[in-house]
């Protein structure tokens, strides 16, 4: 699958000129809760109502989804407002299903992603669909079976697609439900800039309060839009009622949030930007220089080892060398977590070179 420019063609068709939002309950519960949410967003920025049908629980004995009757009242809240509306799909009956229910967009979700056969059961039950296609990336941070979940839906000749991001588990606890990882978004970006890029601030955040910075976040990362899980009453919510915010919240929301555009001509801008990026240049140029320089070094430390019979990995020196650097990068503004991946990596490969030494 190669980046074309065709792939925002869906997007570009609904003519926004804010970001899309995508908007509803976590769960569909009753035709009520559905139909009323779905006048509340038509208030707001909201192009489509999503409800979850069917509900993947981690654990057993939670609210797992009204399942198909609930696509009815889906049907109802679309002829009500005229949003379009969208719901996840897990497997081909649910496909089928949504289908016949007119469902103007299906997403899959992060643990079926993880799954090349269930991906592929979906891909195969679409096959050629004019319908939007949303891939939410897997439970664990892996670009490649993100994109190729997307390929397979792209093998299965369907156009309108675009990928989620709804974060990713870990272990260790963080202030977030899934951690962002904003790198692996940016990676996908730079191989397909118009495939579509939506967040779900939801379920990275796992909490109300985190949703605006996000959202910010990912505007500020060019993201295409977002898909927020809203519910006139959040903290009764059958499922995931701490992340879950009113209509008018997130209507507060797309006011506040600044919408700044990719780039501008504007000669000052430009002007300016070119100065700073030429420093920019210098300095990476100079960075390289040094630790080029650095590495040579090792090189030679590596020939005295290999002389001397030394070990390679000399932990002292190296912790001694990490705190100094901490403490230095303090006063320069730069974050204990930058100094050490990036002296982490240096250190990786002065033992790459010492090693390749050592055994020549
Ligand atoms: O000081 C050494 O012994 C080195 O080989 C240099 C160096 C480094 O790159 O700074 C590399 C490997 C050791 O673990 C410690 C430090």
């Amino acid at each position: 699958m190669e980046n074309r420019k065709e792939m925002k063609t869906w997007l570009n068709n609904l003519g926004l000129n804010h970001p899309l939002v995508i908007a509803g309950p976590c769960s569909a519960e009753t035709e009520d809760q559905v139909v009323k949410i779905a006048h509340q967003l038509k208030e707001t920025d909201t192009s489509i109502l999503r409800a979850g049908i069917w509900k993947p629980r981690t654990r057993p004995g939670n609210f797992e989804g009204i399942g198909a009757i609930g696509l009815k009242w889906l049907q109802r809240a679309k002829e009500e407002t005229g949003l379009k509306i969208a719901t996840e799909v897990a497997n081909k009956n649910h496909v089928e299903l949504a289908l016949k229910a007119d469902v103007d967009v299906l997403w899959i979700g992060a643990r079926s992603t993880v799954s090349p056969f269930i991906v592929q059961d979906i891909a195969d039950a679409l096959q050629g669909t004019d319908k939007i296609v949303l891939v939410k990336n897997p439970v664990n941070p892996d670009l490649p079976l993100w994109l190729g979940a997307v390929e397979r839906l792209h093998d299965a000749n369907i156009k309108n697609l675009g990928v989620i991001h709804r974060g990713f588990s870990t272990y260790e606890k963080t202030k977030y439900r899934n951690n962002p990882e904003w790198q692996i978004a940016i990676d996908l970006q730079n191989e397909f800039p118009d495939l579509p890029l939506i967040l779900d601030p939801s379920h990275i955040a796992g909490r109300r309060d985190l949703i605006f910075d996000l959202c910010q976040t990912s505007l500020d990362l060019n993201y295409n839009g977002i898909m927020v899980e809203t519910h006139f009453d959040p903290n009764n919510a059958w499922s995931d009622a701490k992340q879950q915010i009113t209509p008018s919240s997130l209507d507060q929301i797309t006011v506040d949030l600044k919408i700044r555009k990719e780039t501008t001509k504007a000669s000052d801008y430009q002007e300016c930007l070119q100065n700073l990026r030429v420093k920019i240049d210098v300095l990476d140029q100079q960075i390289l220089d040094a630790l080029g320089k650095r590495m040579r070094i090792a090189d030679e430390i590596g020939l005295l080892k290999k002389k001397n019979n030394v070990a390679i990995l000399q932990s002292k020196r190296w912790n001694s060398i990490l705190g100094k650097m901490i403490h230095l990068g303090k006063e320069q503004s730069l974050s204990e977590d930058f100094i050490l991946k990036f002296l982490k990596a240096i250190h990786e490969e002065s033992i790459k070179h010492q090693h390749e030494i050592i055994s020549d």
